[in-house]
């Protein structure tokens, strides 16, 4: 099989830049018309997935709002992560898993095998525990053309205690270490286009890479951008973040498509709205 980063590529080639999340929020259920309930979840699961997946390079399911189902909202997900897999929609397990090496083999043996019932194309990490607990998932994702996106500078305000420490220190600040790692892990490996080792950026954080001394040009993998949207970065923003990058970067919305649900059309014009809204403002 092709590695993850080459299908991830040809993907945003073919369909653009754009990654819709599968955000089931409570409140979203409510708005449209729809119980909190696992049965619910598989309603707008398939709604996003027909009216999106075309306009889309990825889907991004947030796996929490699933998990608050307990198994019957598992169960959606592996519904969704069958479907896909068999109509080559690439998917990105919003998961942020993050743990001690022996634990994280579990983790991976969940997202990342080709056996398990939640394998899928690639996960979100956490890689707080330290870059090299990672390893098992790491490894996983190399050996079954799987990848991964570890959290590096992430949307939210409070990430900023813990990714910008460091910043006057000779190694940099966490962050830049996290990109590096990342780096290296690319590296690595084997492929054409990009590594399968992605990275976590928010589209949010501003003037954070020059403030950290951050060149994101040596960087070999896919960018996985959140706060597009719903979290008020334009697409202008974004791009002036990534300028030099435009190519690797996967822009995420959720809430900014999905707030066009429930119908079908209404969410295909809205993923299609965001894409030439970020495809215009790439250049
Ligand atoms: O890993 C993520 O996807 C993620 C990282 C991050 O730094 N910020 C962030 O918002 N996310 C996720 O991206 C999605 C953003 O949703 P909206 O703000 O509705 O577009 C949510 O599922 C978040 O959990």
């Amino acid at each position: 099989m092709i590695p993850f980063g080459d299908r991830l590529a040809a993907a945003m080639d073919e369909r653009g830049p754009l990654c819709v999340g599968i955000d089931p929020h409570p409140k979203l259920l409510q708005a449209w018309g729809l119980e909190d309930s696992a049965e619910s979840l598989r309603t707008f699961t398939t709604a996003v997935y027909e009216g999106c997946a075309p306009y889309a390079a990825a889907l991004k399911p947030q796996v929490a709002l699933f998990e608050r189902h307990g198994s019957a909202g598992l169960a959606v997900l592996e519904e969704l992560f069958a479907r896909a897999a068999e109509d080559r929609v690439l998917i990105v397990a919003d998961a942020k898993r993050g743990d001690i090496g022996s634990t994280m083999k579990a983790y991976a043996d969940a997202w990342l095998s080709t056996c398990s019932p939640l394998g899928t194309d690639s996960v979100t990490l956490s890689p707080y525990l330290g870059f090299e607990s990672l390893r098992p998932a790491l490894d996983a994702a190399a050996a079954n053309q799987r990848g991964t996106f570890v959290l590096a500078l992430t949307s939210n305000p409070e990430g900023k205690s813990v990714q910008h420490v460091g910043k006057t220190e000779d190694t940099g600040a966490v962050a830049k270490q996290i990109i590096a790692a990342a780096t290296a892990e690319n590296t690595a490996q084997t492929w054409e286009r990009m590594g399968s080792c992605g990275l976590v950026v928010g589209a949010t954080v501003g003037e954070a890479l020059h403030d950290l001394a951050i060149d994101l040009s040596a960087f070999n993998g896919p960018i996985l951008s959140p706060g597009y949207g719903a979290q008020g970065a334009s697409a202008k923003d974004l791009y002036r973040v990534f300028a030099g990058v435009e190519s690797q970067v996967l822009v995420n919305s959720s809430r900014g498509v999905l707030s066009a649900g429930p119908q079908v059309a209404d969410l295909a014009q809205a993923a299609q709205m965001a894409r030439a809204d970020l495809v215009a403002a790439r250049g």
